[in-house]
């Protein structure tokens, strides 16, 4: 298969799989997961990072060689928070792509939108590639996109919940209705909810819990690394129409007998 690639404002990737690195029981076991993903993208909380942590007990110098480093503004629950804390991404050299997060309840972790679309406004005219963890409203992913975003994060579930996709099929209208790509965040559970949300047409899954929070990370990580292949590669194929009733495997003309 030629390559399958894909990309966010000016950088381009293969991988469709995009990490996190909370949660991790360790450095190594984060490092290892990390690299056994196979994935290009990795997001780090910028207002989580302990700045006075230098060497082996920073958790940037675990990240692997390579890995394209996403700052997220976690832990923002308003649209100048969350600005705030793109900028210091920035002024500590993370780049220009920002995963924007404006939390609205803290139970849920659901974005509150009304700040998330003024949030993003204001880092798109500063130059940031934005991408916006967003609900799975299609309303909301058609004003971030105006906004300028390069891409949509809608959840598939609470963060953190492993319930999978709660709403496929608002999904689905999300990536008929934006022409940006359309990453499905937060709420994956185990590979095959990966793999769907790729047969659905997603561009891209990012996740940290599910890995993060598994028996054997690294296996999940590898786990998650497939599931994510087969269901884009699934996608491309081309699902059968589902039918009701059933239709023999084999030709039944021409049978001996007949
Ligand atoms: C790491 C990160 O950015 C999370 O906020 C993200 O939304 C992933 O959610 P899960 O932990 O549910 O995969």
């Amino acid at each position: 298969m030629a390559a399958d690639g894909w990309s966010l404002g000016k950088h381009a990737f293969t991988s469709r799989l995009l990490v996190g690195t909370g949660k991790y029981k360790d450095f190594p076991t984060m490092k290892a997961a990390l690299a056994a993903s196979g994935a290009e993208v990795v997001t780090v909380a910028v207002r989580r990072l302990d700045l006075s942590k230098q060497g082996d007990e920073s958790l940037l110098s675990w990240i692997p060689q390579g890995m394209k480093l996403l700052p997220n503004t976690a832990a923002c629950f308003t649209a100048d928070e969350a600005i705030r804390t793109a900028r210091l991404g920035r002024e500590l050299d993370m780049g220009d792509l920002v995963k924007l997060e404006v939390i609205g309840d803290k139970r849920t972790l659901f974005p509150d939108v009304e700040e998330l679309v003024k949030a993003a406004a204001v880092l798109v005219k500063e130059g940031f590639t934005v991408l916006p963890y967003t609900n799975d409203d299609p309303v909301t992913a058609r004003k971030l996109e105006d906004a300028g975003c390069a891409a949509v994060m809608p959840l598939g579930a609470p963060i953190g919940s492993g319930l999978g996709l709660r709403n496929p099929y608002n999904l689905r209208i999300i990536m008929e209705t934006v022409k940006v790509p359309v990453l499905v965040d937060a709420g994956v559970g185990t590979a095959s909810d990966a793999a769907l949300a790729m047969e659905l047409g997603a561009v891209a899954v990012l996740m940290n819990t599910a890995i993060a929070e598994a028996k054997d990370p690294v296996m999940m990580a590898e786990a998650m690394r497939d599931g994510v292949a087969a269901g884009r590669k699934s996608f491309l194929a081309g699902r059968i129409p589902m039918k009701l009733h059933a239709s023999a495997s084999s030709p039944m003309t021409g049978l001996i007998g007949t």
